[in-house]
């Protein structure tokens, strides 16, 4: 089972207890036995699916409920408090600084994507204005040096290693003395993989951490693991003093349950997911817009803060004010297709609207939309001006298709179907009409200015049944408005 699965099961199983006339304690309890089975089936540890479902018992009043509260609501709100519990330790990571150096090591089990992610946590803070650098202490796999070298040659970081020294405490030191010199302000240290029962390498890891005194000690981990994920990982915490972790292959068809078994036995924050094999797939995680996807929710702060990425920053304010108009014309789609083929696979901007993920980018498929996107836009490039500027839909008669289709050296049906693309995409934009437009720059403005009402409008009608209808959308948002991030994550609340 997939964590999208997990997240289906859960609010199916809330769904099904909300369907019953009264809930009393046995409908309570089916209910809750649903939800322990789908956790358990995502490999979530015993113990702590266990001490979920005993929290929300304490947490949910039978006599509320029985009081014609909503029922759904209650429940669904404890069970995504429980579940952000599990993932949220309560404490920040420690976040590098520009200009001051800091090490960070990582370790992990072997082949868990540690020399990728090491890489892509670079590449990310290289964007940001760090001077990151490598060190490649990782003496035991042969190819692991060669590896980090071709990833950091590729993203122009400069890395250190050796062919020849097999002490990886010696490399470790040196990479980071050198690249303290070169004022480097965050160097990252990569070791080997090992696993709990190797003490010899889990040894020699504490060795490398005494050494280089890191300011953090991030854990990587797979997220297909499995139920294994907690032993392993306390074994880790218990050598070194792990205090954050990145998931990795989240984009696999991975049960990924064992994830939130992991963050549990360091009691460390997710800080990153790896999404791909590719540098920038890699992703800042955050509770609960995850738990909240999870749940089938959406997660609008991340929808517009990939927005900001994707859309250059002098186009944002005339698109915005182009959808608050609701005309979302060929010619907008052409742009945002160009501006999505720049950033990468659209997958991780569409899978954060809700309800889109599926119909704009099945998972595992991101290549072939890619395609389709680039031939869409060969068949948009054999049209007017007249064409791509209309909001007419009217105007798109047979001649016209037939003679884009002839243009672009593509069959009638191809363009049909770019059109029916294209009228499905200015339907969901539509519903944007009307949105308050922030000043320019402001991104975050906008979602905070996204209300019930537009949430009402994008949100598929089941799914909006499921919430409790228009007024069920607005108390939710007003109860989980209380946190900044989820005033973010549903646009903010109605006041
Ligand atoms: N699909 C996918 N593959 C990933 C991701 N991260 C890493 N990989 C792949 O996982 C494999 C193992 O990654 P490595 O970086 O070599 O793993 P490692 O932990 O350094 O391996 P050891 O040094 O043997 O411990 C490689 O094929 C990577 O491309 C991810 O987020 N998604």
């Amino acid at each position: 089972m997939v964590l999208a699965q997990l997240g289906g099961s859960i609010s199916r199983a809330l769904q099904q207890m909300s369907n019953a006339t009264i809930i009393d304690e046995k409908v309570l309890n089916d209910c809750l036995n649903e939800i322990t089975r789908a956790l358990l089936q995502s490999d979530v540890q015993f113990k702590l699916v266990r001490d979920m479902q005993t929290n929300i018992k304490k947490i949910v009043n039978l006599d509320d409920l029985a009081a014609g509260h909503n029922k759904r609501k209650i429940i669904q709100q404890a069970v995504f408090n429980e579940l952000c519990k599990i993932l949220d330790p309560g404490k920040p990571a420690f976040t590098p600084k520009k200009g001051k150096t800091s090490v960070v090591m990582f370790v992990g089990l072997q082949g868990s994507g540690k020399t990728t992610t090491c890489t892509k946590y670079a590449y990310y803070h290289q964007k940001k204005g760090y001077k990151p650098a490598l060190v490649c202490a990782d003496t035991f796999r042969a190819g692991a040096f060669d590896q980090l070298k071709q990833n950091a040659t590729k993203a122009k970081i400069p890395f250190y290693g050796s062919y020849t020294e097999s002490d990886p405490v010696r490399i470790a030191v040196e990479g980071v003395e050198r690249f303290k010199k070169e004022n480097c302000d965050l160097i990252i240290v990569d070791t080997s993989g090992r696993h709990k029962q190797e003490a010899a390498l889990f040894e020699e890891m504490r060795q490398v951490s005494e050494a280089t005194k890191p300011d953090l000690v991030l854990f990587v981990m797979d997220s297909s693991i499995g139920q294994a994920a907690f032993d392993q990982a306390q074994a880790f915490k218990q050598s070194v003093p792990v205090g954050a972790v990145i998931v990795t292959k989240m984009d696999g068809h991975a049960k990924g349950g064992g994830a939130l078994s992991a963050v549990a036995a360091t009691k460390s924050p997710v800080i990153f997911i790896g999404t791909g094999e590719h540098m920038d797939e890699f992703e800042i995680f955050d509770v609960k817009p995850f738990v909240s996807r999870l749940l089938g929710m959406g997660d609008w702060s991340g929808f517009m803060d990939k927005i900001q990425e994707v859309v250059p920053m002098d186009q944002q304010p005339e698109l915005l004010q182009k959808l608050s108009e609701g005309n979302f014309t060929l010619r907008i789609m052409y742009e945002q297709f160009q501006n999505i083929l720049k950033m990468g696979p659209i997958g991780q901007v569409f899978s954060m609207l809700p309800g889109f993920s599926q119909e704009l980018m099945p998972k595992g498929r991101e290549k072939e939309s890619q395609t389709k996107i680039k031939r869409y836009m060969t068949m948009m490039d054999s049209m007017t001006n007249e064409e791509l500027d209309s909001t007419n839909p009217k105007l798109m008669n047979e001649s016209r298709i037939i003679r884009i289709a002839r243009g672009c050296g593509r069959p009638i049906r191809d363009v049909m179907e770019m059109l029916e693309e294209y009228k499905r995409l200015a339907k969901i934009w539509s519903k944007m009409k009307g949105l308050k437009i922030p000043k320019k720059g402001d991104m975050s403005a906008l979602s905070r200015n996204m209300n019930a009402q537009h949430m009402s409008k994008v949100l598929p009608p089941q799914m909006l049944k499921q919430i409790g209808g228009m007024g069920g959308l607005q108390s939710l948002m007003k109860q989980m408005g209380s946190s900044k991030d989820m005033m973010g994550m549903f646009g903010g609340a109605d006041k």
